[in-house]
């Protein structure tokens, strides 16, 4: 019953922060947002709200409309739209930070066109479609010295971040092998998401394979040596154009291989479908870690705060010894050190750490530059086992850097 009335209290919290008074210390960090996208209120808006050094300020849309409409909705000062829209929240002086929720192909030239003006960016993920893209972005931001932040929310949550805890422990012993999935059920993406759109870097290997990927590479502190298999199976539409290219896979399972014989397997779907022709699939979002000692399930990696488990089964002598349930919707619950409430977002927790980062403070945990490249680049590398390939590179030339001209 205290389990259903915390749920409660954190859903509805999550969603209805109390709203501190703006930081008398320091100045609120202005938020500029690229496109009026669905994840921006859940990744940005309302963990700003909650937060004393944030403010959305301004936001941009393509659509006059929807821009306005989106702005009034969400209480958001300035609005920007039209052909040149994005540019012109870019050029204002006022705002210190992009979000960049756009399709995963626009990331590269947006951000690297917020760099270029100054601004600080949360990128959403995945980062690019090219690892390449991706350094050359971090490499703008290290000579502007300006943050850039791949939003890998779950990151910054306790719960992950316990689960490693565990592992490195040696309480379960040494590693052997990993497996992530995420997972939505058909009907849960329209047909004409941009998840499905192969030129703005659509496919599940991207969308959610992404997460299974990172997460794979962070609880085993390393980077796969190789890709053993990598199967797809196509998006194909019910009524595709004569352009229509194969090329976006619905879902991805991967096999790889990673240092110290561990082995890992990912799977990713955007569109599980039916089972006996009727029965619905459940969302997936499970991790599972076995170790020489034991088994640690993580369930929900991905949105912990509304829920999650981590279930430890420990091996006595070869068989099946004790099992526990913990849970870390906060730092202190996961035996960890860091700030939060447990009705925090992943959102919200990373909002936390790129607020102090920019202001100077050391962030809890962070995502960084070798990291990003590496997700990007084992992305690639799996494409090119299914036979796919990459996404397609952006057709966007930055202009040189003033450094680079010289
Ligand atoms: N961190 C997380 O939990 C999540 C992250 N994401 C990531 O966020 C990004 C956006 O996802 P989501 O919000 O679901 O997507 P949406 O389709 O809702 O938003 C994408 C935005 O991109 C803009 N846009 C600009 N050019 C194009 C174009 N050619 N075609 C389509 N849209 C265009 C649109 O802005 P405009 O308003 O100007 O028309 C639109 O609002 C993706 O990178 C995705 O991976 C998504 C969901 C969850
Ligand atoms: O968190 C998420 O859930 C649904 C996905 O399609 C999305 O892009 C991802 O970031």
């Amino acid at each position: 019953m205290s389990s259903a009335i915390g749920f409660v209290q954190r859903v509805f919290k999550a969603f209805n922060p109390p709203i501190p008074q703006p930081s008398a210390e320091t100045a609120p960090l202005k938020f500029g947002i690229l496109g009026a996208a669905a994840i921006a209120p859940l990744a940005i808006i309302t963990p700003a709200l909650n937060h004393p050094e944030a403010v959305v300020y301004a936001v941009a849309a393509r659509d006059k409309a929807k821009a306005t409409a989106f702005a009034k909705n969400y209480g958001i000062e300035r609005v920007y739209s039209g052909p040149n829209g994005y540019q012109e929240l870019l050029d204002n002086p006022e705002i210190d930070a992009i979000y960049n929720p756009l399709p995963n192909g626009l990331h590269y030239e947006w951000t690297m066109k917020a760099l270029a003006a100054g601004k600080h960016v949360l990128l959403e993920k995945p980062s690019a479609n090219t690892a390449e893209e991706t350094r050359q972005m971090f490499e703008l931001a290290e000579q502007k010295g300006l943050v850039l932040l791949e939003a890998f929310h779950y990151r910054f949550h306790p719960a992950i971040q316990r689960v490693k805890a565990i592992i490195e422990s040696g309480e379960l012993g040494k590693l052997k092998h990993i497996s992530a999935t995420m997972a939505m059920p058909r009907g849960f993406l329209k047909a004409n998401d941009i998840r499905f759109d192969y030129k703005l870097g659509g496919g599940a290997m991207m969308d959610m394979g992404c997460y299974t990927l990172n997460c794979i590479r962070y609880m085993s502190s390393s980077n796969p040596t190789s890709v053993f298999t990598a199967e797809h199976e196509l998006h194909t539409p019910a009524s595709a154009e004569a352009s229509f290219k194969p090329n976006v896979d619905r879902a991805t399972t991967a096999q790889l291989a990673l240092p110290n014989d561990v082995t890992a397997t990912l799977k990713c779907d955007l569109a599980t479908p039916v089972s006996y022709c009727i029965i619905p699939s459940l969302p997936q979002l499970s991790a599972t870690v076995t170790l020489e000692g034991g088994v640690i399930e993580l369930y929900n990696y991905v949105l912990p705060t509304v829920y999650h488990s981590i279930k430890v089964h420990t091996k006595a002598g070869g068989k099946a010894g004790k099992r526990r349930v913990e849970k870390a919707y906060t730092f202190a619950e996961g035996n960890l050190e860091g700030k939060g409430e447990a009705w925090w977002t992943t959102y919200r927790y990373q909002l936390e750490a790129f607020v102090d980062r920019v202001k100077g403070r050391t962030p809890q945990t962070w995502v960084d530059k070798d990291d990003s490249i590496a997700n990007l680049h084992w992305i690639e590398q799996i494409y090119a086992k299914t036979g796919l390939g990459s996404r397609p590179r952006s057709e966007f030339v930055p202009a040189q850097t003033e450094q680079a001209a010289e």
